[in-house]
């Protein structure tokens, strides 16, 4: 690739640590092992995307402004109006190719994870007392806030009011749910964001923000990691190529080094996309690997020899969302999508002069969130988190959607195809018979409790529909159960995935069979989180920081 807007490398130039991508899990890590004094080369192969890094998305009305699509709380559901040049175009389900990844697009949902989100799905070393440092350290950089607007109001509340009394009634405590983040049964509150200034803050505005005040930290965007360079388990470098040219570059293209012995690369391109650089590597199921070597990357594919067997695009996992849909005479919907080219122009200017306001607000009205457990059939509790947002067949209507999570036990399979894109073959939903029957039971629980909220109507599922009946009626695919919290493919664990175990990666988040390639994303997760879990993504990044700088320099690939 030759152009103004792509440039090769200074080959001369190497780095202590390559990280690849920017989200929940790689700005954080780079901006620690910056901050230890090594020199950090950070890529990502989408553009920026907050204004406060030079992204210049956005709708007429923020002209003249530094903010963006993904600055304005009220815009955040613009990723489903248009995902153009937001959205990985190489990946099968939503996921942001852009600075800062999903934390970038996402809806800024910030939860303080249960401790069983790792005490039940982690090994030792990643339970919950290990995470306790890191938890704080991460809540006190990005406290999250329940109250966007400056002003101290929160707007249109009609929905949380009706819903929420309705819970009360049925024995739901009312909590500040990131004060008590063990209490998840029968609990609900406000929703709570990385919201600050009523922008969206997050790694963005932090992690990044103090990485890019060192001069031994780079961050090259546009710039899209195709694969390692290693000699059997050691990596040397890294092989770019420019994604997107034109007016948003420029990228880089060439093989970048690490420092010659002691280097190493850290993988954060997400589920989808740290799974394809592995596979791209040579690393992953034979399957996978002859996809490679049978695609444009064939004539360039490390030779099979060299290939590294382990399970990478398995044990892929999101929370099952099941949306219910009520109605009450008092709810008032919002239109924010119509914010994009028509704001109601005192909300654009109560949000531009006083960040406060409906437009602070993140779209659509999200609230409340509420909280069961139940004992599944198979004798193991499955969290729920129930969440609503006000949309749906009507103008009175709020949907609600049943995440089940932490606790249940379906998993699925993520690949690549012949043209090099990610998708995900076999869905992780519902497909074992005790998770499926946690969830009919929680909608039959959960229309119990809300039959007692006055004037409210059912519209999905209606009053007279069986739940069983129902719930088995939705297909069991991304686009009807999706929830955009993937993780898995690259999972963590003890059991070496080359000797028929489940882990890609070692406790130090390492890649079995190599001395310095890590993963450091939501693809190490081995179960899902009770809530969204960008939270729980960050954490674990600022554990495997630690665990990763006190490790010895190189010597053997793990056997
Ligand atoms: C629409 C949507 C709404 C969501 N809402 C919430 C929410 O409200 N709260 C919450 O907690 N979670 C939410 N999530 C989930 C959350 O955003 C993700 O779980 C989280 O961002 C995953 O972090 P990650 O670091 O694993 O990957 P990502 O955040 O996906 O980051 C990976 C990055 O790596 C880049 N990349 C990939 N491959 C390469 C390569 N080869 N070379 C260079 N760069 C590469 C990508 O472009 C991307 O920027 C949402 C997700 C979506 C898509």
């Amino acid at each position: 690739q030759t152009n103004a807007n792509c440039t090769g490398v200074d080959t001369l130039k190497s780095y202590d640590y390559i990280v690849i991508g920017t989200g929940a899990g790689g700005i954080p890590i780079a901006d620690r092992l910056s901050e230890a004094g090594h020199s950090v080369l950070l890529l990502e192969k989408g553009p920026p995307s907050s204004g406060r890094w030079n992204g210049t998305m956005k709708p007429a009305w923020l002209q003249g402004t530094n903010l963006t699509r993904f600055d304005v709380p009220g815009l955040f559901n613009q990723i489903w109006a248009d995902p153009t040049g937001v959205s990985c175009e190489d990946v099968g389900v939503m996921s942001g190719c852009v600075l800062g990844g999903g934390q970038a697009v996402n809806s800024a949902l910030w939860w303080k994870p249960h401790p069983r989100d790792w005490d039940l799905n982690f090994p030792a070393g990643w339970k919950s007392t290990d995470m306790a440092k890191d938890t704080d350290k991460v809540f006190q950089r990005i406290p999250g806030t329940y109250i966007p607007s400056k002003d101290g109001k929160l707007y249109h509340q009609e929905g949380f009011d009706r819903v929420g009394k309705g819970l009360e009634a049925a024995g739901f405590k009312n909590v500040i749910p990131n004060d008590v983040p063990d209490q998840k049964n029968l609990t609900y509150g406000h929703s709570t964001f990385f919201i600050e200034n009523a922008e969206r803050q997050g790694v963005l505005r932090t992690y990044l923000e103090s990485a890019s005040k060192r001069s031994n930290f780079a961050l090259w965007t546009n710039t899209n990691a195709k694969r390692v360079i290693r000699t059997g388990g050691h990596v040397t470098g890294v092989e770019l190529e420019c994604t997107k040219g034109g007016a948003v570059g420029p990228g880089k293209s060439g093989i970048v080094s690490v420092t010659a012995g002691t280097g190493r690369v850290i993988v954060a391109g997400g589920t989808f996309g740290s799974a394809k650089l592995l596979f791209r590597s040579g690393i992953g199921p034979t399957d996978q690997l002859n996809v490679i070597k049978s695609s444009s990357d064939g004539a360039t594919m490390i030779s099979s020899d060299q290939w590294i067997n382990l399970p990478v695009g398995y044990n892929l996992d999101d929370h099952v969302g099941t949306d219910i849909q009520i109605a009450h005479p008092d709810i008032v919907f919002y239109d924010f999508y119509a914010a994009w080219n028509s704001p109601i122009q005192a909300d654009a200017d109560s949000y531009l002069k006083n960040r406060s306001g409906m437009l602070a607000q993140v779209a659509p009205n999200l609230g409340p969130i509420f909280w069961t457990m139940f004992n599944g059939t198979d004798g193991i509790v499955r969290h729920m988190q129930w969440q609503a947002r006000i949309e749906g067949r009507t103008p009175n209507t709020m949907t609600i959607t049943q995440y089940l999570g932490n606790g249940a036990t379906s998993r699925g399979r993520m690949d690549i195809t012949p043209q090099l894109n990610t998708r995900v073959v076999t869905p992780p939903y519902l497909r074992n018979a005790s998770d499926k029957a946690a969830v009919i039971q929680g909608i039959d629980y959960i229309r119990g409790v809300l039959s007692g909220v006055p004037n409210l109507s059912w519209v999905v599922p209606t009053a007279s529909q069986n739940t069983t009946t129902w719930v088995n009626s939705i297909p069991t695919n991304p686009s009807s159960r999706g929830s955009n919290h993937w993780t898995g493919s690259c999972t963590l664990g003890t059991d070496d995935g080359r000797k028929g175990g489940n882990a890609v990666v070692d406790l130090d988040t390492k890649v079995y069979g190599t001395d310095n390639l890590f993963v450091v994303d939501a693809s190490i997760f081995p179960g899902m989180t009770t809530g969204n879990p960008s939270a729980a993504i960050i954490i674990a990044s600022e554990h495997a920081a630690e665990r990763i700088l006190t490790l010895k320099a190189n010597t053997s690939a793990t056997t």
